[in-house]
């Protein structure tokens, strides 16, 4: 039998990097998926078989023989209780690692060695070392802020679970293929994701799983997690401005440079929390007629604009996302980095009233300097699952 699972990607509309110093923010899903299907293989004879790794979009294929697996990981391949997610120990991460290098990745692209870390990680854990194929296809860019990663983590985590047996789908959702899960299930994903998410960014929040794991629009503070109920839809343009960077590097430096200065940057974060309160009572407010809308978006843009500042105050911003700033307040629309920064995607708030010739202007401008964008819905599904 085929699993396939899907796992939405995520903007974050305020209070990213603040979040991870427990500061609440505000993180919506988008409608760009990443897609994880596995086919387990009957065990061969004495354990035979092999786990294979396809990343469709990279091109790339990794395989690993299970007597391989076995004996690198030895205690740690045998299936982990799965209704308690374990953490990744050090020791572990390190023979892991070791089973990644085997398969000498080129110097452009080892950066997908976390990834693989963690997708490693996840299978033996979640199915002990059975042989099985993994095939991953995304819509999102990666390492672009947009929680590739979490949504990796998320589709993998989910289709692993359903392999194993420990969760199941609720039936069709609204007449589409793709079924969705009761809120114990999704919570058990959303502990696993997080384990990957662990391994691919060092200290991550938990919001980026958390969105794409329930969907949505939410604002999320360690320990908590309210969905936000949209008064009126939220429109967002992204531009990635194709710049890389690395979330873990990134998440690193903020924190040292809190460590550096502790109490100027406790004000930061604490200033960051309050415009994520803000913003998450104003998207939730319903406005009826345009002058309430049009008010409701620019204490909207206004929150963003802010937010921006402090993220560029935190050492996050770059000379790309600035110019992505500077070209669509020439359009008076005003736009924030999304995600840890450093390049990446910015989001550009998108007024109800603006006329589809004025976005194509705007579109075409950054598409001028290289960017790329998207026009993306905002607040849509969560973790789904398709039998095969
Ligand atoms: N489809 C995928 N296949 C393999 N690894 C992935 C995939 N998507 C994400 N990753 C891993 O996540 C990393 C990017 O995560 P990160 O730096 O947090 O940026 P973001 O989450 O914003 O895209 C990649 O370098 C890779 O290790
Ligand atoms: C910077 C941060 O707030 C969000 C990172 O998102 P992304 O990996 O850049 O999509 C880190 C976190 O919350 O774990
Ligand atoms: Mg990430």
């Amino acid at each position: 039998m085929e699993v396939r699972a899907r796992a939405p990607g995520k903007i974050i509309l305020a209070g990213e990097h603040a979040v991870v110093h427990g500061s609440a923010a505000v993180a919506a899903a988008i409608d760009l998926y990443t897609h994880s299907s596995l086919q387990l293989h009957p065990a061969g004879e004495g354990g035979a078989g092999e786990v294979v790794v396809d990343l469709r979009d990279l091109d790339l294929s990794f395989s690993w023989p299970c007597s391989r697996l076995r004996e690198a990981l030895g205690e740690s391949c045998r299936k982990a209780e799965l209704q308690a997610p374990r953490p990744c120990s050090s020791e572990e991460l390190a023979s892991i690692a070791k089973l990644v290098e085997l398969h000498e990745l080129p110097e452009a692209k080892i950066w997908l060695s976390a990834g693989l870390s963690a997708c490693l990680f996840l299978y033996t854990s979640i199915l002990g070392c059975r042989p099985g194929k993994v095939v991953v296809t995304s819509d999102l860019p990666m390492g672009a802020g947009l929680g590739s990663s979490a949504a990796f983590s998320v589709s993998l985590s989910g289709a692993l679970l359903t392999a194993a047996g420990a969760i199941c789908a609720e039936g069709a959702n609204c007449g589409t293929e793709w079924e969705s899960f009761g809120k114990d299930d999704l919570e058990l994903v959303n502990l696993w994701a997080f384990q990957g998410e662990k391994i691919i960014h060092g200290k991550p929040s938990g919001i980026d799983n958390a969105v794409s794991t329930y969907g949505s629009m939410i604002k999320f503070k360690k320990g908590g997690l309210t969905n936000l109920k949209s008064g009126n839809p939220v429109k967002m343009l992204i531009t990635d401005t194709r710049v890389g960077r690395n979330t873990k590097a990134l998440v690193a430096g903020v924190s040292e440079r809190a460590s550096r200065h502790p109490d100027t940057m406790a004000s930061v974060f604490n200033a960051v929390n309050s415009i994520s309160e803000e913003l998450s009572s104003i998207v939730e407010l319903a406005a009826n007629d345009e002058i309430a809308i049009t008010s409701k978006e620019e204490k909207l843009a206004e929150l963003m604009e802010m937010n921006q500042g402090l993220l560029k105050c935190m050492g996050v911003s770059h000379s790309s996302i600035e110019t992505v700033l500077r070209a669509t307040l020439k359009y008076n629309l005003v736009s924030k980095l999304t995600g840890a920064g450093g390049g990446g995607c910015v989001l550009t708030l998108i007024p109800n009233i603006l006329s589809n010739l004025v976005l194509e202007k705007v579109t075409a401008e950054l598409e001028l300097h290289g960017f790329r964008c998207f026009k993306v819905q905002v607040g849509g599904q969560g973790f789904q699952l398709c039998r095969g």
